[in-house]
């Protein structure tokens, strides 16, 4: 497990961090998330030991972590970091070797992750002259080359159409099912609450939420249910329930317990036809909102 531990860090006068800790579990995916500026790569960066925090601790296995710890993990910049003019692959294996691997091995693993990540055919082209989107995904295969011990990407997702989301997402969750703690950032709240297990709230240098997708939700919203129906005016009269939101058949409403939801189903069943019954989940945007706020 990688964690930070009460890290702060100033530039001049500005605090970027305060006193910042959470934990990035083994085999979990932990989407790292906050406005721009929030503190996010100076995190990230810190992690990696490219700079050094005021105060606190980065941990690896509960223990401080180490520049041999360090040389493990796959990291992708905000600045990336690949040599323009130099093929795609020859640069895969050379990170690979930095890292220790042998030629054969090195070599096998660039053509199976440039493969994967659909760039099976453009190894032996320079980056420059693939598209920012490919650059991209070149990027992702240099932070895996080496078969990292953890993963810290940042906005790894940035640029890339809907298909290389996917095709990336799951070479993520590859490295993380293989064990390895993996944090991302990102601006796209869609894609985090869709693919990442665990999250961190990051605003104005401070961790303001942080936990698994449904732990945040739960903490962040009150139980309520959608109904559709045929008529649902009847949940009006239901004692215990709250309508929120109310459109002939299509009716949201919260409940003092489960018991009077249930009894709303029962009713709505008594009265015809129920085309759909669920609780309502509140989308991960709001409760973003809501706890920078
Ligand atoms: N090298 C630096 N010198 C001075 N200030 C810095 C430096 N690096 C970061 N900062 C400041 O620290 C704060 C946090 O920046 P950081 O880049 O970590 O945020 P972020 O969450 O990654 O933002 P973004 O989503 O825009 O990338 C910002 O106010 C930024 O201006």
């Amino acid at each position: 497990m990688l964690s930070l531990h009460a890290i702060s860090r100033s530039f001049g006068g500005h605090r970027a961090l305060s006193d910042v800790t959470f934990d990035v579990t083994a085999g979990r995916m932990t989407g790292f998330v906050g406005a721009n500026g929030a503190g996010k790569t100076t995190a990230m960066r810190i992690i990696l030991g490219v700079l050094a925090p005021d105060g606190g601790e980065v941990r690896w296995d509960g223990r401080p972590i180490t520049a041999d710890d360090r040389a493990q993990f796959g990291y992708m910049p905000e600045e990336r970091g690949l040599y323009p003019k130099m093929q795609v692959k020859e640069q895969l294996v050379y990170l690979a070797r930095l890292h220790g691997m042998d030629a054969r091995t090195a070599a096998a693993r660039a053509d199976d992750l440039l493969e994967r990540l659909g760039l099976g055919e453009r190894g032996g082209d320079t980056l420059e002259s693939l598209s920012l989107g490919n650059q991209q995904r070149a990027q992702i295969a240099a932070a895996l080359v080496h078969d990292p011990t953890a993963l810290v990407l940042d906005e790894p997702f940035s640029g890339l159409d809907p298909m290389a989301v996917e095709v990336t997402l799951e070479v993520l969750r590859d490295v993380a099912r293989s064990g390895a703690p993996v944090l991302f950032s990102s601006h796209q709240l869609d894609v985090v609450e869709r693919l990442c297990d665990e999250l961190v709230i990051l605003a104005h240098g401070q961790v303001r939420a942080a936990g698994t997708r449904q732990e945040l939700r739960e903490r962040h919203s009150s139980p309520e249910w959608v109904l559709e129906t045929d008529d649902a005016g009847f949940v009006r009269g239901i004692p215990g329930i709250e309508v929120l939101e109310f459109d002939g058949g299509h009716v949201r409403f919260a409940a003092d317990d489960a018991a009077h939801a249930d009894r709303v189903l029962r009713e709505a069943i008594e009265r015809g036809s129920v085309r759909s019954f669920a609780p309502s989940v509140r989308p991960l945007t709001e409760i973003f909102q809501e706890v920078v706020r």
